[in-house]
C-alpha cells in the first residue's frame, strides 16, 4: 500500500449511508453463491466493476439478484457480521447500517426476525471487541406504498424501544422513479413524532422537485444524495435555501452516482457545490459491494477530484461526527477518539511538554 492509501485507511471515518445488501463484499458473495449453487448466479451479476457504468434500472436489477442469495436468517447474520467487520477493517469507527426488512415465506423469514437478526449481528460484533460502533436504520422501500411504510415505522418504533438504542431511525430508499413521497408522508411524520431520526433519499433523479419540496417540510434529519436539488442541476434556490436553513446534512456517494450515471463524471459531482457552500456534507459508500469500493477509496477520490489536502480531509471526516443519529455521549466519545488519533494519522510533530 502506498503512503497516501495508508493515510486514507488510517483516517478514522464515519459511514452514514450503507445499504446492507448493497454492501456485501466479493468474499462474502462467494460464500453465498456456494450456499445456493442451484440459483446459477455469477459474481458479474452482483457487482459493477471498475470503469463499468449501468443505468439506474440495471442497478436495481442487481439488488433483486442479491436478495435471492440473502433470504434466510443465517444469510443475514453472515452478511451483516461480514459487512461490519469489513467497515471496521477499513478504519470506520462509527457505522449506520440500513436495510429493508423482508419477508420470505419459503425460509420462514419475517420482517421481525430480519431486524432481530441484523441487531444480533451488531451485538455479536460488539462482543468481539471490534473498534466500531454500529447503529441501524430500518428502510422503507418507496415502491411499496402507504400501508407498508406505516407498518415499517411501527416495526422500527418497537425495535427502537427494545434494542437498547441500536435502532435509531428510518431510511427512505428504493427505485426513485417508482412511487411518490406524498403517499409516505404520514408514515414519515409518525416516525419523526415517535423519536426516530429520518434519512431520506431525495432528488436522486431529476424531476422530483415537487416531492423534495414536500419532504423537506418534515424536515428530514439527513438527505441521501440530493443530486438534483441545486439550480445548476435543474433544482432550485428555494430547495437549497430550505436545506441550508434547516442545516440538513447531505450523504454524498461519489462512485455510486457515477456508476449509476446520475452524475456524468467525478469532477461534476455535487460534492463541489455543497462543499463550497460550507454545508455539512458526509462522504459515504451507498453500496460498497455493488459498486466495488470502500470508504477509504471514496475519501481518496473526493480528495483527488476536488484537490483536498490531508488536513481538509481530516476535517471532513471529523465533521461527520456531528451528523450521526446516535446519542450525544457517543458523539463525545468519537470526538475524543479523533483527537487522540490526529497526531499519528496527520503525522504532526509530537508536542513538547
Ligand atoms: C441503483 C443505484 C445507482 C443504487 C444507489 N442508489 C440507491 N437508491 C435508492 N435505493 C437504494 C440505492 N441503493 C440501494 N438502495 C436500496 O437498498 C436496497 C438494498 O439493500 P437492503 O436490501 O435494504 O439491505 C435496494 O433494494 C434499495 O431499496
Ligand atoms: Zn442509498
Amino acid at each position: 500500500m502506498d503512503e497516501d492509501a495508508r493515510f486514507y485507511r488510517e483516517l478514522p471515518k464515519v459511514e452514514l449511508h450503507a445499504h446492507l445488501n448493497g454492501s456485501v463484499s466479493f468474499v462474502t458473495m462467494e460464500k453465498l453463491i456456494k450456499r445456493k449453487p442451484h440459483l446459477n448466479i455469477e459474481h458479474s451479476m452482483t457487482a459493477i466493476g471498475k470503469g463499468q457504468r449501468r443505468t439506474l434500472d440495471e442497478c436495481f436489477e442487481v439488488f433483486k439478484v442479491i436478495h435471492k442469495l440473502v433470504d434466510t436468517e443465517e444469510d443475514i447474520l453472515m452478511v451483516a457480521t461480514d459487512v461490519i467487520r469489513e467497515f471496521a477493517a477499513d478504519g470506520v469507527k462509527y457505522l449506520e447500517l440500513r436495510s429493508t426488512p423482508r419477508e420470505e415465506k419459503d425460509t420462514r423469514l419475517t420482517k421481525q426476525s430480519y431486524v432481530e437478526t441484523a441487531i444480533k449481528a451488531i451485538q455479536q460484533c460488539k462482543s468481539e471487541g471490534l473498534d466500531i460502533d454500529v447503529r441501524f436504520l430500518v428502510a422503507i422501500d418507496r415502491r411499496n406504498g402507504t400501508e407498508v411504510a406505516m407498518e415499517t415505522v411501527k416495526l422500527a418504533e418497537e425495535f427502537m424501544l427494545s434494542s437498547g438504542g441500536l435502532v435509531v431511525g428510518i431510511d427512505l430508499s428504493g427505485d426513485p422513479t417508482v412511487g411518490h413521497g406524498k403517499y409516505l408522508l404520514p408514515a414519515l411524520e409518525k416516525a419523526k413524532n415517535c423519536g426516530l431520526k429520518l434519512s431520506l433519499h431525495l432528488s436522486e433523479v431529476p424531476s422530483q422537485l415537487e416531492e423534495s419540496d414536500l419532504l423537506l417540510n418534515l424536515p428530514p434529519d439527513r438527505i441521501g444524495h440530493g443530486t438534483f436539488l441545486h439550480p445548476e442541476m435543474g433544482g432550485s434556490q428555494h430547495l437549497v435555501d430550505k436545506v441550508v436553513k434547516n442545516n440538513i446534512p447531505l450523504e454524498l456517494c461519489l462512485t455510486s452516482n457515477v456508476k449509476g450515471q446520475t452524475v456524468p463524471s467525478y469532477s461534476q459531482h455535487h460534492f463541489r457545490y455543497w462543499y463550497q457552500l460550507g454545508h455539512p456534507s458526509v462522504i459515504c459508500t451507498d453500496d460498497k459491494g455493488v459498486f466495488c469500493t470502500d470508504l477509504s477509496q471514496e475519501y481518496q477520490l473526493a480528495a483527488s477530484t476536488f484537490d483536498l489536502g490531508h488536513e481538509a480531509v481530516w476535517k471532513l471526516s471529523q465533521q461527520a461526527i456531528d451528523c450521526i443519529f446516535a446519542e450525544e455521549a457517543l458523539k463525545e466519545q468519537l470526538k475524543q477518539k479523533w483527537n487522540e488519533l490526529q497526531p499519528q494519522v496527520l503525522n504532526l510533530p509530537v508536542q513538547q511538554v
